[in-house]
């Protein structure tokens, strides 16, 4: 693994974002920085404040202003797009700026000046992660098991099939800890989620919810599913979910952030929110209606009806109802259902990925920039050079 330690202190330029971070703490930060992919993901320290982030780095030799700054040779200039996050009021910084200084303990010299990395995604935020940690971590059971196959793909397993596979805190904790493993999993192309035991996930854990009844951990709870389940969905690899039994509530968002879903006759999608008192939490009602658009999605979370493949499928919420019902089966169909997808070089399945992604969640100017910039990274690779060679024909 390629990935460095950074540290250190850290000066924000934007006016807009000096505004917006409270003055009074020192801002810190802390990262990682992939040296083959030019990707860095940091965390801001603003006091009880924490930002995470994730930005590819373009590298540049001239450094002259604010923005820039000459590291050992190597101007550093990180662009961190729509960060959002929220203090006690909600903060929105557009394009904050962030210049980095006495931290290339990482060689970085070393590295090509050419830019080579991944997108750069609007960040996602965490807010006092650790203090709703300590809270889900008194309420264990079952766990988040990730398998990686040598042919990169994962399956990533939800659980707890004595409550039909419910998130318990712990498991909110793992899930988070086996996405990020994932995101540094360079050789990954596929990824199934299902749940254990022929069924997918009746959402969250109850007990838990009820022992975190008050709004404050309910916001907590909130933000640190929406952060987990964004970057689920933004991993470079193509996710599938495999609904088997029920997905419910939360299981049900956890659905949309996969690119699609695969159903096996007799399960069912349900957003049950309504009838829980409650909107959709994890991001899941945002992703719906890029789904299956504004009127679909208010049908769906406004009568919390059960979602059949049939009717999964008419909606454009279901990619494909699958014959078998038998675990084993099941998956078997599902693998090959996204083999379709994922045959060839991983380097290219993953650049398809990122771009589809940053489509659809950047601006067109943003996008055609990070288009430009994953082309570049692909054009005369191995994987590019070696179609030439072949001179294929696509009769
Ligand atoms: C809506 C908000 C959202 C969030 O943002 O957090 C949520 O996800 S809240 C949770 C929403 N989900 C539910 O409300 C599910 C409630 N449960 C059911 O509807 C049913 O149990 C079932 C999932 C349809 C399964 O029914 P069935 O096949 O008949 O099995 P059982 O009912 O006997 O369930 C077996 C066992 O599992 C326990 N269980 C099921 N789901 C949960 C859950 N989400 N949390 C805790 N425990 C759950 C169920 O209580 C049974 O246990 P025992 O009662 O001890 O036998």
């Amino acid at each position: 693994m390629d990935d460095k330690s950074l540290s250190g202190d850290l000066q924000l330029f934007s006016a807009e974002s000096v505004a917006a971070v409270p003055q009074e703490s020192g801002t810190s930060f802390r990262g990682t920085f992939d040296q083959r992919l030019c990707f860095f993901r940091v965390t801001v320290v603003c006091g009880r404040l924490e930002l995470l982030l994730s930005a590819n780095i373009s590298i540049g030799k001239e450094s002259s202003t604010n923005e820039r700054l000459d590291c050992e040779g190597i101007a550093l200039k990180l662009y961190f797009y729509r960060v959002r996050y929220f203090v006690r009021k909600k903060c929105q910084v557009q394009m904050a700026m962030f210049c980095i200084h006495k931290c290339l303990k990482c060689g970085l010299r070393n590295q090509t000046l050419k830019q080579r990395g991944l997108s750069v995604y609007t960040s996602v935020y965490r807010v006092n992660e650790d203090d709703i940690k300590e809270k889900l971590q008194q309420h264990p059971g079952g766990s988040i098991d990730l398998q990686k196959d040598q042919n990169g793909i994962a399956n990533l397993i939800i659980n707890n099939p004595e409550r039909k596979n419910a998130f318990s805190g712990t498991m909110m904790l793992d899930f988070r800890d086996r996405v990020e493993e994932l995101e540094h999993w360079t050789n990954g192309k596929g990824l199934i989620v299902r749940g254990a035991e022929n069924t997918f996930c009746s959402g969250s854990d109850l007990r838990a919810v009820k022992a975190m009844s008050n709004p404050e951990d309910g916001l907590r709870i909130c933000m640190f599913m929406q952060n987990t389940l964004t970057r689920l969905l933004r991993l470079p690899l193509i996710s599938v979910a495999l609904v088997q039994g029920k997905a419910l509530g939360g299981g049900a968002e956890l659905t949309t952030a996969c690119d699609f879903r695969l159903m096996t006759s007799g399960s069912e999608i349900r957003f049950v929110h309504k009838h829980m008192g409650l909107v959709p939490g994890w991001g899941g009602a945002t992703r719906l209606i890029k789904l299956i658009g504004y009127r679909n999605a208010l049908k769906l979370l406004s009568s919390a009806q059960h979602v059949n493949p049939a009717t999964g499928l008419k909606i454009g919420l279901v990619d494909e109802i699958l014959s078998s019902t038998d675990e084993g089966s099941c998956l078997e169909e599902a693998e090959n259902w996204l083999n379709q997808y994922t045959g060839g070089s991983s380097q290219v399945i993953r650049a398809i990925k990122n771009v589809v992604v940053s489509g659809r969640e950047l601006s067109q100017e943003e996008s055609l920039k990070n288009e430009k910039s994953i082309f570049g990274t692909l054009w005369g690779s191995h994987a590019n050079l070696k179609a030439l060679d072949q001179n294929i024909k696509h009769n």
